[in-house]
């Protein structure tokens, strides 16, 4: 018998104790799941019998109680159960994927470890069958060749000797190939998993994370970790399996999946990884934008317009000065130059702007201005101005609160005295003092409450207030066109800029304090580049407690100037005592000749290995009119579409661009227009402007109108870039006219 079919036997026969063990534990399960199912129904139909849903009668009400939390335990069980059966139906699908024989120092015997996505485990035995891809000895796999090898176990470091590393492929629970690999991950693999076809959502990677992906994906230690990754390294993969190794440590950090939040650039981005952890068998996570947010904290009173507006603003700009202006508008909002003016107006609003006044109840001063005003600076109330001045409110409420009976009395005899109300004198003095205190109440919080959008807009219309608190701060030339742009545009409080909305809302959490987050313990930031200071000191004030993975791409920057030093921004505005900057410097998504077509747009800063999957190489294609070139766009979709392509993507410059390129493509083509932060599966024929593309990917990308005009300067140098690595397989570029000059 040759050696390998000796290995086939051995490896054929364990698979079949596996699928033997899956299959036996699912069946357990299925049934248990439908018991509970009909336990459950069951339940439902005696607490609709019995209870009342009706508040009036009070007994009721707490039988209904009762029922309810009996009824949540047992739908808890329920759906525990129903996701151990679709664990062990992926299981039996595809168990393991890989295996170490590892012997640790001095111990004779050598383990065979498999791991897969879940662990699984032979009660009888207690023997370990499967290792889950996130326990701690399946690192090696991700990390070490064969040889000597260490991991870090919760004991502590464990070391020892990999003889075997094995691969597997298992598709619906049969051995397809396995082969042993010396090297670390070997790249065949990878090359399998990257040559397929795009589906409309994200796929998982634990079968072939890469060593550099591993160290981000289980860092323990940092409190920041930073991760700077060119286009397609898989940064936003690797947040999201870092998310699921952090849920598989929940009972050590204390942590579930309510404790975690992933800050996302824009809802079809977040539709578009919403697959992940729940393939990695986890619970979904929420995913806020900064506009979510911002609603989240005006309790939907104000509304903000949408990045992807301010974008689409700025590229559809009527020439190159508007362009400058907008950015530098957006770049001066973003500034810690103008957090410094919120921080410093905060300031000039406690000590200059707040009108107190003496405060006299029942004929008597009980609380001086002059005092209101020291307790209100002094440093004994260390918090935002509006709770400083809560407590400030509560203390004459309750000076007010002691003299409240003596001022009765004095309105008694008032009353008494008065020829009306002889036979009503308690019934009418008491009336009088309610309506005295409510008086009281609202002129007390003309200075104990403010209103944060009223107070924003007083700094910009209050042009005085304004250079006041500005002083000594390098401020932009065309400060003064800043300011009134900005009173011109932030009057309507349902579409306020978006830049405006983050400094307002930075300009709320500072002087009001913030609650919403205080149970978020990891944040996850994609696209970090295109967040300004003011982004970070938001996140770092809401998500106090939290730890931060923020990742992002220079190179990937839209309508604004970043580089590397924006990471040392982040790392010093957050000043966590445990903070890292990591590279991943290898994209994995393009093709070779597409990557490297790609890298002619980037300035060089940074480095980037190419992954070695051969395609086609990328076309320009020239047209001498619009309508000869919309026909090869079709006529290349039809191409494409044959060769077994399903996801191909029309990147326009704006939004403006992609609609009316729409417009005219659909009644010739079945094409999907995607062009605000909805959420749409993307999948199909899909126009789309590039900001919106950013994050995604798609099989086919073809670039619209590559002409001079459209891509001239290094910011349409950036959009390019973006563009053409969203391309897994094929890029065409299309143009009329001149050529554009960044790909000439
Ligand atoms: N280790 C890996 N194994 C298999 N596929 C991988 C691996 N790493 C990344 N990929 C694939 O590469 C593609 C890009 O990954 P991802 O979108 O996470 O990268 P990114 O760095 O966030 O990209 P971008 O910044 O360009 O949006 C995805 O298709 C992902 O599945």
């Amino acid at each position: 018998m040759s050696e390998y079919k000796r290995k086939y036997i051995e490896e054929t026969n364990y698979l079949k104790e596996i699928i033997d063990l899956i299959s036996y534990k699912l069946e357990i399960e299925a049934n248990s799941l439908e018991n509970k199912k009909k336990d459950l129904i069951e339940a439902r139909k005696e607490m609709w019998e019995n209870a009342t849903h009706s508040s009036a009668d009070f007994d009721k009400v707490s039988d209904a109680n009762q029922y309810l939390s009996a009824l949540q335990n047992q739908t808890l069980s329920y759906t525990d159960s129903a996701k151990l059966v679709s664990k062990f139906e992926k299981m039996l699908d595809s168990p393991y994927f890989a295996r170490i024989d590892f012997t640790e120092n001095g111990y004779d015997d050598t383990e065979k470890i498999y791991i897969g996505l879940f662990n699984l485990m032979d009660e009888e035995t207690h023997e370990i069958k499967i290792h889950d891809w996130r326990a701690p000895i399946s690192s090696i796999f991700y990390r070490s060749e064969t040889g000597p090898v260490e991991y870090i176990a919760p004991v502590g470091k464990i070391k020892g000797n990999v003889s075997l590393k094995r691969q597997y492929k298992i598709k619906k629970g049969k051995m397809e190939y396995f082969f042993d690999s010396n090297i670390n991950i070997l790249d065949e693999m990878l090359k399998e998993a990257l040559s397929k076809n795009m589906s409309s959502k994200m796929k998982t990677i634990v079968e072939t994370i890469q060593k550099q992906q591993d160290l981000i994906i289980r860092d323990l230690v940092n409190e920041l970790l930073i991760v700077q990754g060119v286009a397609g390294s898989g940064k936003t993969s690797v947040a999201l399996h870092r998310i699921a190794f952090l849920l598989y440590q929940g009972l050590n950090l204390n942590l579930s999946s309510n404790n975690i939040i992933i800050i996302s650039p824009n809802t079809l981005f977040s539709q578009y990884i919403s697959n992940v952890l729940p393939e990695l068998g986890e619970e979904n996570i929420v995913e806020l934008t900064f506009e979510n947010i911002f609603t989240e904290i005006f309790e939907k009173k104000l509304s903000i317009k949408t990045k992807s507006e301010q974008l689409e603003e700025i590229i559809c700009a009527k020439d190159e000065d508007e362009k400058a202006f907008l950015r530098s508008y957006a770049d001066f909002k973003g500034s810690s130059t103008f957090l410094e003016i919120i921080n410093r107006y905060i300031n000039y609003f406690e000590h200059k702007m707040i009108k107190f006044e003496d405060i006299y109840f029942n004929g008597k001063i009980i609380e001086n201005r002059d005092l209101l005003k020291s307790l209100l600076l002094s440093n004994k109330l260390n918090m935002p101005t509006s709770k400083k001045l809560k407590i400030i409110e509560s203390r004459i409420i309750d000076k007010v609160h002691e003299v409240k009976k003596l001022r009765r009395e004095k309105i008694e005899k008032i009353v008494s005295n008065s020829n009306n109300h002889e036979f009503e004198i308690q019934s009418f003095a008491r009336v009088l003092a309610a309506k005295e205190t409510s008086l009281f109440t609202q002129k007390l919080r003309q200075f104990t409450e403010f209103d944060c959008y009223y107070l924003y807009k007083t700094l910009f219309r209050d042009k005085n207030i304004f250079f006041k608190v500005a002083k000594g701060l390098d401020l932009p030339d065309n400060i003064n066109d800043i300011i009134e742009y900005t009173n011109k545009n932030i009057q309507d409080k349902y579409n306020i800029p978006y830049s405006d909305g983050i400094g307002l809302m930075y300009l709320k959490l500072k002087a009001e304090g913030c609650n919403l987050y205080s149970n978020i313990k990891q944040v996850m930031v994609d696209e970090a580049q295109d967040y300004y200071p003011i982004h970070y000191n938001i996140l770092k004030t809401i998500f106090r407690e939290a730890r931060f993975t923020i990742v992002g791409d220079i190179n990937q920057t839209i309508e604004k100037k970043s580089n590397l030093s924006i990471y040392d921004d982040i790392i010093s505005i957050f000043n966590k005592s445990k903070s890292n900057k990591l590279f991943l410097t290898k994209s994995y998504r393009n093709s070779y000749e597409i990557s490297k077509f790609s890298q002619k747009l980037l300035d060089g800063n940074i480095n980037t290995e190419l992954f070695k999957r051969n395609e086609r190489e990328p076309e320009i294609i020239y047209k001498s009119s619009q309508n000869e070139l919309e026909n090869k766009i079709i006529v290349d979709i039809e191409k494409y579409k044959s060769l077994g392509f399903d996801s191909i993507a029309i990147i326009c410059k704006s939004r403006k661009q992609s609609s009316d390129l729409y417009f005219r493509l659909k009644s010739k083509i079945n094409i999907k227009l995607i062009d605000s932060n909805e959420r749409t599966a993307i999948t199909g024929i899909t126009v789309i402007p590039v900001y919106m593309a950013k994050g995604l990917e798609f099989d086919c990308v073809m670039v619209y109108e590559t002409d001079i005009i459209n891509y001239k300067t290094d910011y349409d140098k950036k959009l390019l870039y973006i563009a053409c690595t969203r391309a897994l397989h094929r890029l065409s570029l299309y143009y009329t006219g001149v050529i554009s000059n960044l790909l000439a």
